[in-house]
């Protein structure tokens, strides 16, 4: 089987029948789960089932860090992990929680045998991927997003087979994964089916987690608790819905997810649509019928044809009459975007304030707007406000990260094909993004990234407002407004021969430069919209005055992004959210900012020194890529985290490791 890791050239359907031959083999007949998590083993990950790798297990250090990470998650948890404990630890169990990548944050170990589920790596830190580790029952429920049992011989490795495990995901109330929940028994003797009753019960524990999440995720917000009256009894079919205070969905448990979800037209999605289309009545009714949440409401559900019972529970919103309520509705409407506007954003930065003036001067003038500045510094924010600004704020807002898609995506991305146009597109055809964005806004971020021979073509497709997607007959007419962004000194591009001059010209109709955050006067201000925006109120946080002082005068490399992490961080840190020098992240207080300033400073800054000393910046180049490596090796891989450690969007990680020629593991071969 090697020469499939190899040589990747065997068909699958060789794959799929010496998969089969190895189930005849070990006298197993698994379902469709198991069958592509084994053929996923072998065909995505080159793993051969007699070649057993050992579970990697995080060092403390690492563990600690993982665990500080999800602190309020495990916290969360813990109750349903104790609680399954309870039930089956006394029946030679172990229980196991794990984060999204299947690091074990905290597990449950029956007692007198825990040595021996040590040695088979059900333990705390242990990491188990489908990837490392073949089929397992973690690493194959982390992939597949559902309730699994992966029993003894059904473990890719033969090092696995003395395991048996029921296994069920935990989803946010957005239905990001979150991690998994894991009961195992070692040289269990019955049956596969016999472990079902395990797995109904590792799930209504999962279930109970998830509902906590739901609750304290939404405890300051409106939701709905509604019930089937004929299911009265079964807690496990509770649904809660939380809604904005326009009525639009914006979380829910899995529940009412999975009840709704296919009831919806295909075109409409559950989170984002407006609570009416799902239960056939919009909050205001809700509020006025259930008087203000004092009393249940019952209703023949339309969509489902059943009757339910919602109760209403609403902490943030003062009991109004309706009228007032939709009075002051109207007047918050023209501040009630999702995303902050441009006074907002410009905050008492006199220089900024300059700077938005004059682009509000030139909004629906149909100029293109080109936005500098370094990372995280608000580019995308800005784009955002500009379209709420303009005439089209109601079209769509499209953004197009250059960045972070592979150059042979860029082209389908942007400009679309129609169907049967090549071989392995969708038959359906695909709209691009200028199309998509037709009517109302383009963002085309870290546009410094854009492929030479697609900024010709983008560059005629502006010139002459219309787009010829791949395979169409006939071109579309366009009428967007085009914003784009980058933290890359363009000129710099242009003089290397990476940039065209006159698509330069054709992009910077009007610029808009966002400083560093070390240079804006209105640090205070933007500390508190952040507190504001997501992290519970800035009235109900306190700062100490060594911190005060530290967050001030800290160099912040990665600008309002990085600002915004550490504020989620002390507050998780800290004390009845005061904020002392304490809560506050090591790097900030050792002032170790070369690794990080190394990492964040953007080549625009770096180029921008023509007496640049190269030496300092090889070393700084050098000292960044090591740095990179060692996190995303530390992160296993997960983008979303090694940005989150180094304060970078996603999409510069992408970037740093283009430039690095660091691969992926699964890409080298
Ligand atoms: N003035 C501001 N006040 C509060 N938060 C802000 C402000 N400006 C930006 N932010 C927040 O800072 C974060 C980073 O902003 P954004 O993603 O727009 O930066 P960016 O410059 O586009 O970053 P990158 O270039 O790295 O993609 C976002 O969470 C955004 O909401």
């Amino acid at each position: 089987m090697q020469d499939f890791y190899h040589q990747n050239q065997q068909a699958k359907s060789d794959v799929v029948s010496y998969v089969t031959d190895n189930f005849k083999k070990r006298n197993i007949s698994p379902d469709n789960v198991v069958s592509r998590s084994w053929e996923r083993s072998i065909l995505n990950y080159g793993l051969a089932p007699e070649k057993n790798i050992y579970v990697e297990v995080l060092t403390s250090q690492e563990l600690k860090n993982q665990i500080e990470r999800h602190r309020s998650y495990l916290k969360i948890a813990r109750n349903g992990l104790n609680g399954l404990a309870k039930r089956i630890n006394p029946a030679n169990y172990a229980v196991l929680l794990t984060d999204e990548i299947g690091v074990t944050l905290d597990a449950r170990l029956p007692e007198e045998t825990a040595e021996d589920w040590i040695k088979s790596g059900l333990r705390m830190g242990s990491v188990w991927t489908e990837r490392n580790n073949g089929t397992n029952g973690i690493g194959t429920c982390l992939v597949e997003k559902q309730p699994l049992i992966i029993h003894r011989n059904e473990h890719f490795f033969d090092g696995n087979s003395e395991m048996s495990c029921a296994v069920s995901p935990i989803f946010e109330p957005t239905g990001k994964l979150m991690g998994c929940l894991n009961a195992s028994c070692l040289g269990f003797n019955g049956d596969k089916q016999h472990q079902y009753l395990t797995l109904q019960m590792v799930m209504m524990f999962s279930r109970m987690i998830e509902n906590t999440l739901f609750k304290q995720t939404y405890r300051n917000q409106i939701h709905l608790n509604i019930r089937k009256t004929s299911f009265l009894s079964d807690l496990a079919c509770e649904q809660f819905i939380a809604v904005s205070e326009d009525g639009e969905i914006i979380g829910s448990n899995r529940a009412a997810y999975n009840n709704y979800v296919g009831l919806l037209p295909p075109d409409v999605k559950f989170i984002g649509c407006n609570i009416s289309g799902v239960i056939g009545l919009n909050l205001e009714q809700i509020f006025s019928r259930s008087n203000g949440g004092a009393s249940e409401i019952k209703l023949n559900c339309p969509l489902q044809n059943e009757e339910i019972e919602i109760t209403l529970y609403s902490f943030s919103r003062k009991m109004t009459a309706p009228s007032t309520r939709a009075a002051s509705k109207l007047n918050s409407d023209n501040q009630r975007h999702k995303h902050p506007s441009l006074d907002q954003l410009a905050g008492n930065d006199l220089t900024v304030q300059n700077n938005v003036n004059q682009i509000k001067n030139v909004i629906n003038q149909d100029i293109p707007i080109l936005i500098t500045g370094e990372t995280g510094t608000g580019k995308e924010a800005f784009a955002r406000a500009i379209h709420d600004a303009s005439e089209r704020s109601s079209g769509p807002f499209i953004a197009l990260n250059c960045a972070a898609i592979p150059e042979s995506l860029i082209e389908s991305e942007l400009f679309g094909y129609r169907s049967g146009s090549f071989t392995g597109a969708n038959r359906k055809g695909m709209k691009g993004k200028l199309e998509l964005a037709n009517g109302g806004t383009i963002f085309l971020d870290e546009i410094g990234d854009m492929p030479i021979q697609l900024q010709t073509r983008l560059l005629r497709v502006l010139a002459e407002r219309e787009v010829f997607p791949l395979g169409a007959t006939s071109p579309t007419a366009l009428d967007i407004q085009v914003i784009s962004a980058t933290h890359q000194n363009l000129l710099d591009r242009i003089r290397d021969k990476f940039f065209r001059e006159d698509f330069y010209y054709r992009l910077n109709g009007m610029s808009l430069h966002l400083p560093p955050l070390r240079e804006r006067t209105d640090k205070d201000l933007i500390i508190r919209d952040i507190l504001d925006s997501d992290l519970g109120g800035a009235f109900s946080v306190s700062f100490s005055p060594q911190a005060e002082q530290l967050l001030y005068s800290y160099h912040w490399p990665g600008n309002i992004r990085q600002l915004a992490n550490v504020l989620r961080y002390a507050i998780a840190m800290s004390k009845d959210r005061h904020i002392a020098l304490e809560s506050l992240p090591v790097e900030l207080k050792t002032g170790k900012q070369l690794d990080r300033a190394g990492f964040n400073s953007s080549s625009a800054t770096v180029n921008q020194n023509s007496n640049k000393d190269t030496t300092l910046s090889n070393f700084l180049d050098e000292e960044e890529g090591k740095k990179l490596l060692e996190s995303l090796r530390k992160y296993k891989w997960n983008i979303t985290l090694v940005s989150g450690e180094l304060g970078v969007c996603r999409s510069t990680i992408y970037r740093k490791m283009r430039k690095y020629g660091i691969k992926q593991p699964n890409e080298v071969f």
